[in-house]
């Protein structure tokens, strides 16, 4: 069995890989708790970590040193320039968000079509995928807490309340005309990204949300799309098999 680690930048993400390929997720937790999450989980069978960071070096330091405490071969995964099929669009290609690069690599592993990518954690991330694996570059925005936070600390008489209904309707109050208003920000970004990549590709593309803030799109219009929502650990995943 090898044990998958995604580290975000607010939560880490922590699955099994059994050696039939079945992979399941034990659980999502705060980035400042991984020492104490990790250590009991190091006791069962593992044969090897397999993980990718877009946190500080401090985490991936910190994964290292346990795996080493506990006897346990690690391999960090990084963004490339080429892999499975995949041509990374940066010019310095390291500088790809791994998280980015790890959908790229299970999507284009599974489709092999025009795809659009979007992911939303702290950040939404934006990518665009050719069927035959040409990344042709992508967005970093803000994502949904980070949007609303921004606001609420840079205004005096702007504030917010409890959850969001679902639909995404114009406001006459504030609470609701800041959780719409970013709402709709992304759902914006969204949609303008996709009529450029329909531009780009001259085709309708595959639309692939993942992450956690997927949950702020309207259900109405996430329904027409696909919804993966841990295809980073499948990337990883991915990489524990092959490499
Ligand atoms: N229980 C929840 N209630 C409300 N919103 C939530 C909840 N869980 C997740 N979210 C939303 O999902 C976002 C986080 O998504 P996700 O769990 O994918 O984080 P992440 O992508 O792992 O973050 P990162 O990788 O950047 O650390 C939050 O910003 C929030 O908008
Ligand atoms: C954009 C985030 C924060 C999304 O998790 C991550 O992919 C990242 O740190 N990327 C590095 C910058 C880039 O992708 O260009
Ligand atoms: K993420």
């Amino acid at each position: 069995m090898q044990l998958l680690i995604e580290a975000g930048n607010t939560y880490v993400k922590v699955a099994q890989l059994f050696d039939d390929g079945n992979m399941e997720l034990l659980g999502r937790y705060p980035s400042g708790k991984l020492e104490m999450v990790l250590e009991p989980l190091l006791e069962k069978g593992i044969n090897r970590i397999v993980f990718a960071s877009v946190g500080p070096v401090e985490v991936d330091n910190s994964i290292q040193r346990i795996a080493q405490l506990a006897n346990i071969p690690v391999m960090q995964v990084k963004t490339l320039r080429k892999d499975f099929g995949v041509k990374n669009a940066y010019s310095e290609y390291q500088y790809l968000g791994v998280d980015r690069w790890l959908t790229l690599v299970a999507i284009h592993q599974e489709l092999k079509k025009d795809t659009v990518i979007v992911d939303i954690g702290t950040a939404l991330t934006f990518d665009v995928l050719s069927e035959d694996g040409k990344h042709l570059g992508g967005w970093i925005a803000p994502g949904y807490q980070l949007m609303m936070k921004s606001v609420l600390e840079n205004t005096t008489k702007v504030f917010s309340d409890r959850d969001h209904t679902d639909t995404l309707t114009f406001a006459d109050n504030t609470a609701d005309g800041l959780k719409n208003g970013c709402r709709a920000a992304l759902l914006g970004l969204i949609e303008y990204g996709l009529s450029q990549a329909r531009d780009k590709l001259k085709t309708e593309p595959e639309v692939i949300l993942c992450g956690g803030g997927v949950r702020h799109l309207p259900i109405s219009w996430g329904k027409h799309y696909r919804h993966r929502s841990e295809l980073v650990l499948e990337g990883l995943a991915l990489y524990a098999k092959c490499r």
